[in-house]
Formats: structure tokens, sequence, C-alpha cells
């Protein structure tokens, strides 16, 4: 389980996050949805400590991870997959989801690249391509693929539908479901697209200016009219 307790997180002197805290079960699919530069993607560079300076506890299964680094916190069973994706052009689409290796939960073998490739349909006849000549949908699965191979326990991802086509988007949301319920991995997704994250998650936070205005799951956002007017709409 993931706990976030009263974290603030800097850039320099610039305060971001202001006094966040949330949960993710074992297993369960959580979303943290807000506008751009409401803090979502410090958030989860804050959760790995890969970025801000952060303040305040987060819990993985209990254990404060302090100033654990980012790789030790990968191999305790947390995957980000960032906003950019860090697809690595050079190589080919199994070659990079065989990268998951580097990145495997303690104790455990990664999954065969050729099996995960198969949870994912439009990714089977690209096998053999590289990475710098996928589209950016193409390359957002790979990117689940391999963060999906390691193993992890909780698999985050950030904005994953940045810039896709609806048919993708609609596509990526099946296999997120499928792999995370097959793997037993819980999510933890940022989004601004209600549609998606509403697919791939049971409980949301609304995230504004660095902090969390609502928390609860979709029905009780869907009836609250104003929280939705106020943070997300457009
Ligand atoms: N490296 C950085 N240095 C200084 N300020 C930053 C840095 N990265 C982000 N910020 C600022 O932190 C705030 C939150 O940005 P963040 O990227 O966390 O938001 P976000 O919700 O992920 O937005 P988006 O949806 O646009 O990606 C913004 O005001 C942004 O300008």
């Amino acid at each position: 389980m993931l706990t976030v307790e009263n974290l603030t997180a800097f850039y320099g002197e610039s305060q971001i996050l202001h006094d966040v805290s949330l949960a993710v079960d074992n297993g369960g699919r959580v979303a943290i949805v807000g506008r751009n530069g409401a803090g979502k993607s410090t958030l989860f560079k804050s959760i790995m400590n890969a970025g801000p300076r952060a303040v305040g506890k987060i819990l993985w299964n209990g254990v404060d991870l302090g100033s654990t680094p980012s790789y030790k916190r990968v191999r305790a069973g947390l995957a980000l997959v960032p906003e950019d994706r860090r697809i690595f052009g050079h190589v080919t689409v199994l070659e990079n989801i065989a990268m998951s290796q580097y990145g495997v939960l303690a104790g455990e073998t990664p999954l065969d690249p050729e099996s995960v490739i198969q949870r994912f349909p439009m990714l089977v006849p690209l096998k053999d391509r590289l990475g710098g000549q996928l589209s950016g949908g193409q390359q957002q699965m790979v990117a689940v693929a391999r963060a999906i191979a390691a193993r992890p326990r909780l698999m985050m991802l950030d904005e994953p539908t940045e810039g896709l086509a609806p048919i993708i988007i609609e596509q990526l949301a099946k296999d997120v479901v499928t792999v995370c319920n097959e793997n037993e991995a819980g999510l933890l997704l940022s989004e601004q697209n209600l549609w998606f994250a509403k697919q791939c998650t049971d409980r949301v936070y609304v995230i504004d200016t660095g902090r969390i205005v609502f928390e609860g799951d979709w029905a009780t956002l869907d009836e609250n009219a104003d929280i939705k007017q106020r943070y997300l709409a457009v």
C-alpha cells in the first residue's frame, strides 16, 4: 500500500505541493486529475524521489521511504511511466521491453518480453521496429508494456493519453486495466482525460495548485458539479 502524508514539494524556492495526502491500497486503482500545472507530475516525481525536494512522509507497505533513491524504489515495486515516455529510439520494441530486467522487483524475474507483447495487440506487428520509428500512441503502449514487464506492485502512469488519438486512448484503457488485473498491480494514474481516468480507476483525487481539493469515488465526483466546474473545466 502506498501512503502519502502531508507532502510538500519544492523546485528551488517555489513550493509546488501543499500538504498532499493520499493512499492507494494494494491492487487499488486511483486517479489524480487536475489541470495543466496543478502539480501531478511533481507529485509522481516526489513519490519516486526523482527531482523535486519533498518534505513529508511517503510510506510503501508501511515503511517510510525517507531518502531511499529512485532505483531502490523501483526495485521495491514502484514503476513510473513519465509523461515523456523515455523510449529508447535506437533499439527495437522487444528490446525496449527487455530493459525491464533492470527495474524488476527484488527477488522476481521479469516477464518474458514476447509474452508481454501479446497483451498489447497494437504492438504485436511492431515488435522488431525501432523505438524511434513509433508514433506517440505506440510509444505509450511500449512504455506501459516495459513498466508492467518489471512486475511492479504499483504502476504510476503520468498523463498517458496526452497527444493520443481517441481510438488509441480506448485501446490503451483496455490494455492498462487488463495488464494491471493480470499482474495484480495497483495503478496510480495522472490524467486530464476524465473518460480515460474513469475507465481505469475506482477512486479519484482532484488536485489544484498543488492541493488536494476532492477525494472520493467517481459517482460522488459526478454528483459534484461545482468541483468539476471549478477545477476541471477547461
Ligand atoms: N523543473 C521545474 N522547475 C521549476 N518549476 C517547475 C519544474 N517542473 C514543474 N514546475 C512547475 O511546477 C508546477 C506544477 O507542474 P507539474 O508539471 O507538476 O504539473 P502537472 O499537473 O503535471 O501539469 P501538466 O498537466 O501540464 O503536465 C508548474 O507551475 C510548473 O511550472
